[in-house]
């Protein structure tokens, strides 16, 4: 099958290689069928948000990365004021750019109001590259509230009640406002929204199917977490399974596999957002303060497999999602499927194989005990993995030299 690409991904470095690294994260990568991962702005430091710090990026990616590598840059108040810097970092060649409508609890990323998303929009129009948006803008209910003195900071319902799916409406909502300007002939034709890691399966998702009924360039991606696990089942105190937007319930999640079954949702992201064990809190198990991020950029594969499979979930829908759409979205012409004249980017795996993700089984990245995987029975093991025709990673053993590339946009 062709390698899959993995759109969302924070590999933390520079700066924060206590937390992942692009020498964990890309072994992780194709020990897990992933021959390309596209790097998000934040969680290293400094944030990527400028052609200076795309350039330390990639002076900390040099000769430690066993996939290709392209990167995101970020739209923050800062550069969406000054066109100059944005110009500078898409000429240096980000793929495109990710902002956030919230908080992204990184203090050298801060959020971009939908006033900062069209001036940044204006200038990806001429890059003809994605704008990507964490879409939630905090909501101030009284309704949870209520619900925080019940169950208390280890409750996950707590949790999931400060972050309603309201919070994806309205940034969504305002989104959509815009991206009509991106139709053939609109002012912003050239530039395209891509909504990341959708949660909410009811409104949010409404919106973005008319939005894609007018012919606005508009695009979504959910993750397996919010697939393959519901509300019901996370017990309290677990805080692996914090992130944002929150995992929502089993209903929910049955919708959100409908979407992605009838072509809704465009392709599948990990949203691998790793740290360190101190911050997940795991013994204190407070929702509130832990760190939201999931683990688990080895596993998009047997995932989206083993849960997808009881879905009806077809190999070919599984290589759309995994391989030709996000190929498409960050405009790697050469990569997404196996035809001639594309990079040999490709994964040997068995469907049928199932393993059991225990304290053996061979984990390559930084912190496999805070993912919400382990302990789980999968399916679908991956045997071998070339990356541009190179064997990187065979049976549990990686190549000896590192072969990925950056890969910049021109
Ligand atoms: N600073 C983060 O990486 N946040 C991430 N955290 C999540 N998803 O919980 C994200 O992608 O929003
Ligand atoms: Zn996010
Ligand atoms: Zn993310």
């Amino acid at each position: 099958m062709p390698g899959l690409i993995d759109v969302h991904v924070h590999l933390d470095e520079p700066g924060r290689t206590a937390w992942e690294g692009f020498d964990t994260g890309t072994r992780a990568a194709s020990a897990g069928g992933v021959t390309t991962v596209v790097d998000m702005p934040l969680n290293n430091h400094p944030t990527t948000v400028s052609k200076e710090t795309l350039k330390l990026k990639l002076e900390a990616a040099e000769n430690k990365i066993y996939v290709d590598v392209g990167f995101w840059g970020g739209l923050i108040p800062e550069n969406a004021h000054n066109t100059s810097i944005l110009e500078g970092l898409l000429s240096a060649g980000v793929l495109g750019l990710k902002s956030f409508m919230c908080s992204s609890g990184i203090s050298d990323f801060p959020l971009t109001t939908i006033h900062h998303i069209k001036e940044g929009l204006s200038v990806l129009a001429k890059y003809r590259r994605p704008l990507l948006v964490h879409s939630e803008i905090q909501q101030h209910s009284k309704k949870h509230l209520e619900l925080n003195d019940k169950g208390g900071p280890r409750a996950y319902l707590t949790y999931l009640h400060t972050r309603p799916p309201s919070w994806e409406e309205a940034a969504i909502k305002e989104l959509v406002g815009v991206t009509k300007d991106t139709r053939k002939g609109g002012p912003l034709e050239g530039a395209h929204v891509h909504i990341v890691h959708l949660s909410d399966s009811s409104a949010s998702l409404d919106l973005i199917k008319e939005a894609k009924s007018r012919g606005d360039s508009i695009s979504v991606e959910t993750c397996p977490h919010y697939l393959a696990f519901s509300s019901e089942e996370i017990p309290n105190g677990d805080t692996r399974f914090k992130c944002s937007p929150p995992i929502r319930d089993a209903y929910n999640r049955e919708k959100l596999w409908g979407a992605v079954l009838e072509g809704h949702i465009d392709l599948l992201s990990s949203d691998h957002s790793p740290t360190v064990p101190q911050l997940k809190l795991l013994e204190e198990g407070d929702f509130l303060k832990a760190w939201g991020g999931v683990t688990s950029l080895q596993f998009d594969l047997p995932v989206t497999w083993s849960y997808g499979k009881k879905h009806g979930l077809t190999l070919e829908q599984l290589s759309l999602l995994w391989s030709k759409k996000p190929a498409t979205l960050a405009g790697l012409e050469s990569k997404g499927a196996i035809a001639v004249g594309n990079h040999a980017d490709i994964v040997v795996w068995k469907p049928e194989v199932e393993f059991d993700l225990n304290e053996d089984y061979p984990v390559f990245l930084k912190h496999p005990s805070l993912s919400a995987y382990m302990g789980r029975r999968l399916s679908g093991k991956v045997l071998e993995t070339f990356v541009r025709g190179n064997l990187v990673f065979k049976k549990g053993k990686h190549a000896h030299a590192a072969c990925g590339v950056p890969i910049l946009a021109k």
